[in-house]
């Protein structure tokens, strides 16, 4: 079986609260965007379930997400072992969800290769022992987030007429390193209506909480975000607690971007 992990940018994002246990109460709406890891998974009649990774370079370590996401079913509902062989695209350490969209895929795949029988609903909540990112990626459809990002109500927001562009600086940020460096805040601006405002508004309304201090840290991101505005971006903002910066236009553009300012991702169809 052969499945597809797209990956997903934040627009707006706002922390407003840390719980007791140093998890952050957050809204962002998580949109799903058309880059994709492969995923190939197949039971093996003897052995130990194994996992391989091509692309991107990310040793195949037992807290691979693939592998978490197999565990987690696996103790439940005693399956065969399987190799998962993973194509490895989406940028990690990017803000992108990358393996928070591999484990959703995977659960995904074994509950459909099984027959398990967990609907979307029972897959969020395993979805959401993996990572708060997770269920959104069960789902796949612009959502509106909230509490620590596992509560998903569904947002009227489409951005199909418009281009969305990716840039990846060369730096990685770890999530739980960036959490720890912004403070919480009541959000200045609603987002569900910051975002049924005009698209050239939503540089006035609809923010990123962990620019301020991301950018402090690494300008080099907030050089990307100008040169996409500078580039005709209607909208641009980092995804998620970085280091993905995207920009919004209002047509298909081809960037000519410097080397130093990272590696650019088009959308791009299944191939
Ligand atoms: C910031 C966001 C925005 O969508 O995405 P990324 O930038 O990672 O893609 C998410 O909140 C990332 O979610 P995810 O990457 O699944 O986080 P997890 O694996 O659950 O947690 C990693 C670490 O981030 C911190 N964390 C995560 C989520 C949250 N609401 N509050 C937190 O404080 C915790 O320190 C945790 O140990
Ligand atoms: N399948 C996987 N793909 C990417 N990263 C993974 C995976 N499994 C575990 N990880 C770990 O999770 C970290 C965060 O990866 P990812 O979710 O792609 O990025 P982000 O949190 O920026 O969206 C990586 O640095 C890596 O150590």
């Amino acid at each position: 079986m052969i499945a597809y992990a797209n990956a997903k940018v934040n627009i707006g994002l706002h922390i407003i609260d840390k719980r007791a246990d140093g998890y952050h109460l957050l809204e962002s709406i998580f949109y799903p965007y058309p880059i994709y890891d492969i995923i190939e998974l197949y039971p093996k009649a003897s052995g130990k379930t194994s996992l391989e990774i091509s692309g991107i370079d990310l040793v195949p370590d037992a807290n691979n997400l693939c592998l978490r996401a197999y565990h987690l079913l696996s103790e439940r509902y005693s399956l065969p072992p399987v190799h998962i062989h993973l194509h490895k695209q989406i940028p990690f350490g990017a803000g992108l969800g990358g393996g928070s969209s591999d484990a959703a895929t995977v659960l995904n795949m074994l509950n459909a290769q099984f027959a398990i029988g967990l609907s979307d609903r029972e897959l969020c909540i395993e979805a959401a022992r993996l990572g708060a990112d997770c269920p959104f990626f069960i789902v796949n459809k612009p959502m509106y987030a909230t509490g620590i990002g596992t509560e998903l109500t569904p947002v009227d927001l489409d951005l199909s007429g418009r281009y969305m562009v990716l840039i990846k600086p060369k730096v990685h940020v770890s999530t739980a390193e960036a959490y720890r460096g912004v403070s919480p805040r009541s959000a200045e601006f609603n987002l569900i209506d910051s975002v049924k405002l005009p698209l050239q508004d939503w540089k006035f309304y609809v923010k990123n909480d962990f620019e301020d201090s991301i950018f402090l840290q690494y300008p080099e991101i907030q050089e990307v975000k100008l040169f996409l505005y500078e580039h005709g971006a209607v909208y641009a903002s980092m995804s998620g607690s970085g280091s993905t910066v995207y920009g919004i236009f209002d047509e298909e553009v081809l960037l000519d971007v410097p080397e130093q300012l990272g590696t650019v991702y088009y959308p791009k169809a299944i191939q």
